[in-house]
């Protein structure tokens, strides 16, 4: 397919999640059904059309004046790309399978715009509403970060140090251009693509299949690190999920003491299993009913709570997240959230350490849980999530944002990682 075809593809598919309210993998999916001949070079390449489309969408829908797909995709092409209208209109010249090219009007109009006079979530590209949330976080920096979400996403991978190491797997995957990540200790990178690039599919390599590594962002390694569990221990992993921080825990862990992963959900920790066989882990239990862990009432060393939330960190990866999400859901995370570090803080032994990690960049989904908890529980210490940074990784990386370097906050501008908050707190006795 030419660029033109894919243009149309791409405008098709942005107009079916508009129109039904569907998640973009959705519709992309659905589209590669019905259009078999289109290769996987093809479905990349409007893939990338669509999600740039979806991180630039509010200034592409500003400059063109039209709230439309059309609008993104071709901002998309415009922004992301970073062609010129004139660069586009030439290519898609004499392709029978182009949407209607610009108009006058449509480019005179992108071109009379300027971006940076253009109200603040504008040049975020960020939903209205969120503009007070950033705020409360990040004050007059909050457009520069909110603008970092709307970059691409490198790929990261976490080496399983229980069965290689950074050097073995850097050597074997050389041609897919890794490279040490600038934090984690374990961590390589691919760089993110530009204009129609693909990623390289590292989870189909041999390397992969052996449990050398998995594809974990930067920030999850990073904030899996500073949970600080240690050989021997006893830990609940009390929203584990995929098992994303269960496994990286192994590691730090070296096999020894005892995870105990749990997860509301069945659906989302069945992945678990599998995950924990290939990567030759041997200190998990998995629990799928929350009455196996009465036993661990005020037992745990440690309990992690990676919480539900609006994963604001992660819209790079899933801008299409971005648009759907509304005030009122972040209101239903706050709640669970809360719900979720009272329930979970039952299982900490006297001395023992409460984690709580979420995927966003909200303070009310952050500081303002942990010092609500704090104002709901008596006998609990805030520690300092700074100084075990420092202790891991030095003084001379990129610094995450911390107020008091108590809770500390990864986030795509600060650290090039994906957004996480991070904080513990010690049960006294
Ligand atoms: C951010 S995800 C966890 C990601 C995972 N830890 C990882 O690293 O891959 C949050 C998880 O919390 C789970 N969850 C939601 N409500 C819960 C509850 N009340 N108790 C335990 N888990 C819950 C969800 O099912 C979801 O899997």
């Amino acid at each position: 397919m030419r660029i033109g075809g894919r243009l149309a593809a791409a405008i098709e598919i942005l107009e079916d999640m508009q129109t039904r309210h569907r998640p973009a993998a959705e519709s992309l999916r659905d589209w590669g059904t019905s259009h078999r001949f289109a290769g996987a070079g093809d479905r990349a390449a409007i893939g990338n059309i669509i999600y740039d489309g979806l991180r630039h969408r509010a200034m592409s829908r500003w400059r063109f004046g039209a709230g439309t797909a059309r609008a993104d995709a071709y901002g998309a092409l415009l922004s992301g790309f970073g062609l010129s209208p004139d660069d586009l209109a030439g290519q898609l010249d004499g392709d029978r399978f182009a949407p209607e090219p610009l108009t006058e009007a449509e480019t005179e109009r992108w071109r009379q715009t300027d971006p940076s006079v253009a109200p603040p979530a504008i040049r975020a590209n960020a939903p209205d509403w969120s503009e007070f949330f950033f705020l409360e976080g990040f004050g007059e920096d909050w457009v520069a970060e909110a603008t970092a979400l709307a970059a691409r996403p490198p790929v990261d991978l976490r080496v399983n140090t229980l069965k290689a190491d950074v050097e073995k797997v850097a050597r074997a995957l050389q041609k897919d251009g890794v490279q040490q990540t600038t934090i984690a200790r374990s961590g390589l990178r691919i760089a993110p693509v530009t204009g129609f690039g693909r990623h390289p599919n590292v989870q189909a390599t041999p390397e992969f299949q052996k449990g050398w590594f998995e594809i974990q962002d930067e920030g999850s390694q990073i904030v899996a690190d500073l949970i600080f569990a240690q050989p021997k221990e006893q830990v609940l992993d009390f929203c584990a999920g995929g098992g994303g921080k269960t496994l990286a825990l192994a590691a730090t862990m070296d096999n020894r003491g005892q995870i105990h992963a749990y997860d509301a959900d069945r659906g989302r920790l069945a992945p678990i299993v599998e995950r924990i066989k290939r990567a030759g882990v041997r200190n998990v239990q998995v629990h799928s009913d929350r009455t196996t862990l009465t036993p661990l009432e005020a037992k745990m060393d440690r309990v992690v709570v990676d919480a539900p939330c609006t994963g604001s960190g992660t819209w790079r990866r899933k801008p299409d997240a971005k648009w759907r999400l509304t005030e009122q859901q972040l209101r239903a995370r706050q709640a669970e959230q809360s719900a979720i570090l009272d329930d979970a803080s039952a299982y900490v032994r006297p001395g023992g350490y409460l984690v709580y990690i979420t995927c966003s960049m909200f303070r009310a989904e952050n500081e303002e849980q942990i010092y609500a908890f704090g104002e709901r529980h008596d006998g609990w210490d805030l520690l300092s999530a700074g100084e075990v940074w420092q202790d891991l990784f030095g003084f001379d990386k990129p610094s995450p944002w911390s107020e008091d370097l108590n809770c500390i906050t990864l986030t795509p501008a600060a650290t090039g990682t994906d957004g996480f908050f991070f904080a513990v707190m010690q049960k006294l006795g």
